[in-house]
């Protein structure tokens, strides 16, 4: 049993609701927070429900507030549950530093190396203590989890999808961090989470555990072909070809024009709410 998450504020939106909780996490040692969206069938039964997990320098608001989901949720009548990106305020030194490692920056990880080891544990958090809250405290179907997300919460997604293929029946990611052991955000967390040997990133690497998971559903990424990180930072070739190697059915859409923003997130957003729905609410 885990003590109730404390209500922080309440919105009306199509006809359910969009709260934001906070909570004592045991597994991140501190304060965590997240976004929840009910749909209006929520009050009347148990339904299925989606994490979306969001990137670099986001809160749990980002998604609820820019994404426009909820319509789709209400329509579909899915769950969606939007994590923080990391622990903040823990008091670790240099933790605000840099936008791209530290506080909204959590990879999705558990880290292993001091400071963060006690605190950044994104990994276990999003896959155990948040659904496990979740299916205690609101009207879910555990047996019914999906999961999405962008840019490093995509990398999370696939990560979470892959390694647990039981518990998440669905994943897609919007611009995907798809091979972060070999891009500069990735080597740079990892380094600093995990250590400087890179065979320990490969637990946390979508490219390399597609490898071995053995996922046997359908996969989609949208990917914008503006976005200034394509090249150097999300590599979503390298998460196709591995696909490829292995037979993992992959969707890659690169859609002509669009960046790494809400706006192209918005744009796709209820395709991948479809695609989601299909496999969950049958
Ligand atoms: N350094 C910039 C870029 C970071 C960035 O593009 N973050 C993406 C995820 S990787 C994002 O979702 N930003 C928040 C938003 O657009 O609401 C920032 O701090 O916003």
């Amino acid at each position: 049993m885990s003590t109730a998450p404390n209500l922080i504020s309440k919105n009306k939106c199509f006809g359910g609701t969009v709260n934001f909780y906070q909570h004592q996490s045991q597994t991140c040692n501190g304060e965590m927070r997240f976004a929840i969206y009910q749909p209006p069938q929520a009050k009347l039964e148990r339904v299925p429900v989606l994490y979306f997990l969001s990137g670099l320098s986001c809160t749990e608001e980002n998604f609820m507030v820019k994404a426009g989901a909820q319509q789709l949720a209400a329509e579909y009548g899915l769950m969606l549950v939007a994590p923080d990106t990391s622990p903040r305020n823990t008091g670790i030194v240099g933790e605000e530093d840099d936008w791209d490692f530290g506080a909204g920056a959590g990879f999705y990880v558990d880290a292993t190396v001091e400071p963060w080891a006690s605190r950044y544990r994104m990994y276990s958090y999003v896959v155990h203590e948040l659904p496990d809250l979740i299916a205690e405290h609101f009207p879910v179907q555990p047996d019914k989890q999906g999961i999405f997300g962008h840019s490093m919460g995509g990398h999370g997604a696939l990560i979470c999808a892959l390694r647990n293929p039981e518990q998440y029946k669905s994943v897609s990611a919007f611009a995907p961090i798809a091979a972060p052991r070999r891009c500069p955000w990735g080597q740079k967390a990892f380094t600093n989470y995990l250590g400087s040997d890179p065979e320990s990133w490969r637990p946390y690497d979508a490219s390399e555990l597609v490898l071995i998971a053995g996922y046997n559903r359908p996969i989609l990424i949208d990917q914008g072909t503006a976005d200034p990180f394509l090249e150097e930072q999300l590599l979503p070739e390298v998460f196709q070809q591995a696909c490829e190697t292995v037979g993992q059915p992959l969707t890659l859409r690169f859609q002509e024009g669009y960046n790494h923003s809400y706006y192209f997130i918005a744009t796709f957003i209820a395709d991948h709410i479809r695609y989601h729905a299909a496999a969950l609410c049958s």
